[in-house]
């Protein structure tokens, strides 16, 4: 017998105030435009700063090699950020935005063109979203080793939902692009 969805399991997302999980997401944080320490320090803060958002934690600062960005482009400082909330995915991605936007973000047509504040959900929870504003997870996150490595730092069981491990998926990625800057650290 085949399972279908139980049409009255409750959308949680549809839940109202205290009625709703908390759930963990994963935030990866980059610049490679401006001040870039402080463009990512300033994002940590400000999803600090979010009404019903707790930041449990963040990674190292990594220098990275940009991917996918035009010739000339510079690395990267990229973090990762572990935070509880109860928001729902698309408020949580209306205040990513809203704080690429405070830190001066220019949105071109130019594919991955240099930024001052990329703030991108990676997972939230086990929550599968497809739309027009929002896929979850990140449809490249599992690619990616500027946001494996840091994620791996502080979560060793971390998962991506139909990828799978975060430690197995690393380990088929080249991470020499991805450098530990012990000089810079984040606070939160
Ligand atoms: N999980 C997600 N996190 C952040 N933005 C998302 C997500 N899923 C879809 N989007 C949509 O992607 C659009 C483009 O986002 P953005 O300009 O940050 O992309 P990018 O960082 O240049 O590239 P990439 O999507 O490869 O990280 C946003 O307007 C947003 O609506
Ligand atoms: N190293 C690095 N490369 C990227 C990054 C990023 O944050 N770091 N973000 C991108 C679009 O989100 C595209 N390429």
């Amino acid at each position: 017998m085949t399972e279908t969805p139980n049409p009255h399991a409750p959308d949680t997302d549809t839940m109202t105030g205290g009625m709703r999980p908390i759930r963990q997401a994963v935030v990866s944080v980059g610049s490679n435009l401006g001040e870039r320490i402080n463009n990512v320090q300033g994002a940590v803060a400000a999803l600090a700063d979010t009404p019903e958002v707790t930041v449990v934690s963040v990674s190292s600062v990594y220098e990275t090699v940009p991917v996918g960005a035009p010739p000339g482009s510079r690395d990267f400082l990229n973090a990762v950020v572990l935070i509880d909330t109860t928001l729902t995915v698309h408020t949580l991605l209306d205040r990513c935005q809203a704080i690429e936007d405070a830190f001066g973000r220019e949105r071109t047509e130019d594919q991955n063109a240099p930024r001052t504040l990329d703030v991108d959900l990676i997972v939230v929870g086990s929550r599968v979203a497809s739309d027009d504003r929002l896929t979850l997870p990140h449809p490249r996150a599992h690619e990616r080793a500027f946001v494996l490595v840091p994620w791996m730092e502080l979560d060793l069981e971390g998962e991506i939902p139909g990828k799978g491990f975060v430690a197995d998926l690393v380990q088929g990625l080249d991470t020499a692009g991805v450098k530990r800057r012990e000089d810079l650290e984040i606070l939160v």
